[in-house]
């Protein structure tokens, strides 16, 4: 049975140890405090963890949902902040900042609204880089193009291939589902999220899931993954949050590569693997953002949105304090 998210701040220890699955399907450890060990707040740690990164090249991950924006019922209205915006363009003007998220790009850059941050849409399979700051090379899937303002970028899309069969799918699944009443399937362009936070019985999340599956046994080349009450359905390549962090890091303009040091901060599942590929490049951080204590590869923790936004504060405060 599934677990309600809801703030740890509002839960006594005994309340956090009787919950079992977070809304992903992922375990919920017993202690939050004892897990707090483990992945220590970035807030309180905050001083460490920039003593390690001082004279290093810091580049900024930022996952969307979850992260810079509260989860909300309705996904065409998960809004950032005014507030939340102005910390990221601070952060952006310091440090070279790119959000990776599983939506299409053009609807994340209509959230973000932001002009000096690098996008990656669709969990990485859509990324734009203007052309002046990539290392454009004969990189597979790269194509130059003009964007909506005639500006020169690199668009890197791994799975082109796969649109038509995309939107056939989508097709397929909207008819099939549209009897399950709150269900929603969003068109992520290179990938698809099929929604049931607004299906009212588990009975109802069972059939569209069933029904989902069954659609999808006629596309061996696509692969069904979890998320928070969505279910994501992407082309099976070997691609993902990590592997776009990564051709981020290998692909803009550093001067010195080996100074460069990631920080990540994400919410979901699909931010894990992102986690991962931090941890192998054996320097920078990694946040997870979660109230709940649970298995995660994240270094560090952060509680929920609010708290991204104090750091992203402190980070661009603290780079403008080392600047001088
Ligand atoms: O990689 P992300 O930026 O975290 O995107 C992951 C998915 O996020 C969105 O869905 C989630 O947030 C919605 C709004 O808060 C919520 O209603 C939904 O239940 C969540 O699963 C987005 O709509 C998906 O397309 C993204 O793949």
């Amino acid at each position: 049975m599934g677990y309600i998210f809801q703030s740890t701040r509002s839960m006594d220890t005994e309340t956090i140890s009787k919950a079992r699955f977070d809304e992903n399907g992922d375990a919920i450890l017993s202690s939050y405090t004892s897990w707090l060990t483990k992945h220590p707040s970035a807030l309180d740690y905050f001083e460490q963890m920039m003593s390690i990164a001082k004279g290093k090249d810091i580049m900024v991950f930022l996952d969307y949902d979850g992260t810079l924006s509260p989860i909300v019922d309705n996904p065409y209205r998960a809004f950032m902040s005014d507030d939340m915006r102005s910390a990221v363009h601070e952060v952006a003007l310091g440090f070279t900042t790119a959000i990776v998220s599983g939506r299409r790009r053009d609807k994340l850059y209509e959230f973000v609204q932001l002009k000096n941050v690098y996008y990656a849409g669709s969990h990485g399979m859509d990324i734009s880089i203007p052309l002046g700051s990539s290392k454009y090379g004969d990189r597979k899937h790269q194509t130059k193009a003009i964007d909506e303002e005639g500006n020169e970028i690199v668009l890197f899309h791994p799975a082109q291939e796969f649109l038509p069969t995309i939107q056939e799918i989508i097709k397929i699944v909207e008819e099939k589902t549209r009897k399950i009443k709150g269900s929603m399937v969003e068109d992520n362009k290179f990938c698809i999220s099929v929604h049931y936070r607004r299906v009212k019985s588990e009975e109802d999340v069972c059939i569209l899931k069933e029904m989902v599956e069954s659609v999808m046994k006629a596309y061996p080349s696509f692969h069904i993954s979890g998320g928070k009450k969505v279910m994501e359905i992407r082309p099976s390549i070997n691609w993902d949050k990590g592997r776009a962090l990564q051709y981020l890091l290998d692909t803009l303009r550093f001067d010195n590569s080996s100074n460069v040091m990631p920080l990540y901060i994400g919410d979901d599942r699909t931010d894990e693997d992102a986690f991962e590929v931090v941890r192998q490049t054996g320097r920078g951080f990694s946040i997870v953002v979660s109230s709940i204590a649970k298995e995660t590869k994240a270094s560090h923790s952060l509680r929920d949105p609010a708290d991204v936004m104090s750091f992203l504060i402190r980070l661009s405060k603290w780079k403008k304090i080392h600047e001088s």
